[in-house]
């Protein structure tokens, strides 16, 4: 903790802590842990005054942005929230803090089962899905089909190097899903019968460029090329306001010890370990022309017209999440 960060609570720093390691994970789920923490500073504070508050606030939101840089869903939760913290006493500040958070969180709920039901409505009864990573997004649609009686199998793909495809597939069997798991490496042999590609998103861009886990922009150029649709299941909290003004979007480089353990290093490096680079990117990025819907709780879009929606609902302005 920096010396102008003394007011954020152990239980904020505890967070963010488990959001850079990963023991929260997936954008929406991050996007909520960080709402909660926000409202658990509220609530907690130590703060004396109005002003200390308010710093504390911001202090906090800048701890829980510098976890993980690619999935936007996390500063578009903090400006939500701290847009909200409004009055003029402490205990007014508080309190509106905390319904903000509060409210963020019952409406990203709300959202998911929203998508979820739109995206529903494009699988058919006895279609085959091919999933990448876990995402709560795409698995709300498959919930959802589910739910109005269809008949869903999925093809569920590793997802190196952390394995998160394992949690698909286990919430997917704990749904009675018949499941096929696969290694990444087996997924155009598979793509002969799946109906449609579903995945999530971390980011997305102005273009209609997806943002997700590494391994997602490989899957869908394979897809087009096999006549497989491609659909990205996002919330609007997954749209990155900023790239409307031209920026991009960072993409997180994790350790390399998530590819290959200390003592592999040293068997494949020997003495010139130095020269031995091994690179981790968490994400990639999916040109528009490879994916054939994004779905939102706002309805579903082709990815090109992705733009009027972002000016609808962030406008022009956005800055950092702290910024009053
Ligand atoms: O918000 P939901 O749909 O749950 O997840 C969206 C995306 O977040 C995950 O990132 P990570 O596992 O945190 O690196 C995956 O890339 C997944 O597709």
């Amino acid at each position: 903790m920096t010396d102008d960060r003394v007011g954020v609570l152990p239980a904020v720093e505890s967070t963010a802590t488990d959001i850079a390691e990963m023991r929260i994970r997936g954008a929406a789920t991050i996007a909520d842990a960080a709402a909660e923490a926000l409202a658990t500073q509220a609530h907690q504070t130590q703060a004396e005054g109005p002003e200390a508050f308010r710093e504390d606030l911001r202090a906090a939101a800048q701890t829980l942005y510098e976890t993980r840089p690619t999935a936007v869903s996390l500063p578009n939760a903090l400006r939500y929230v701290l847009r909200g913290m409004t009055g003029e006493t402490l205990a007014e500040l508080q309190a509106s803090t905390i319904a903000r958070a509060e409210e963020f969180q019952r409406d990203l709920a709300q959202a998911q089962t929203k998508l979820g039901e739109i995206g529903a409505n494009r699988l058919r009864d006895g279609d085959v899905v091919m999933t990448h990573c876990h995402s709560t997004d795409a698995l709300a649609c498959v919930e959802a089909a589910l739910e109005d009686g269809k008949e869903i199998e999925a093809i569920v793909k590793e997802t190196r190097p952390r394995k998160q495809g394992h949690i698909a597939a286990r919430q997917l069997r704990e749904w009675g899903v018949p499941v096929t798991l696969i290694v990444d490496n087996a997924a155009r042999r598979y793509l002969d019968r799946t109906d449609h590609v579903l995945v999530g998103a971390d980011s997305i861009a102005a273009d209609g460029s997806v943002v997700n886990k590494i391994g997602t922009s490989g899957l869908a150029v394979t897809a087009r090329e096999r006549g497989v649709a491609v659909m990205v299941a996002a919330q609007t909290i997954k749209l990155h306001p900023d790239t409307m003004t031209g920026h991009t979007v960072e993409i997180e480089m994790r350790d390399e010890t998530e590819v290959v353990s200390k003592a592999e290093r040293a068997e494949i490096a020997g003495d010139i370990d130095e020269e031995l680079r091994v690179e981790n990117p968490a994400f990639d990025v999916t040109p528009p022309r490879h994916v054939d819907a994004i779905v939102t709780e706002r309805g579903q879009f082709p990815p090109e017209s992705i733009v009027v929606l972002m000016r609808e609902l962030f406008g022009g302005s956005t800055g950092e999440p702290w910024e009053p």
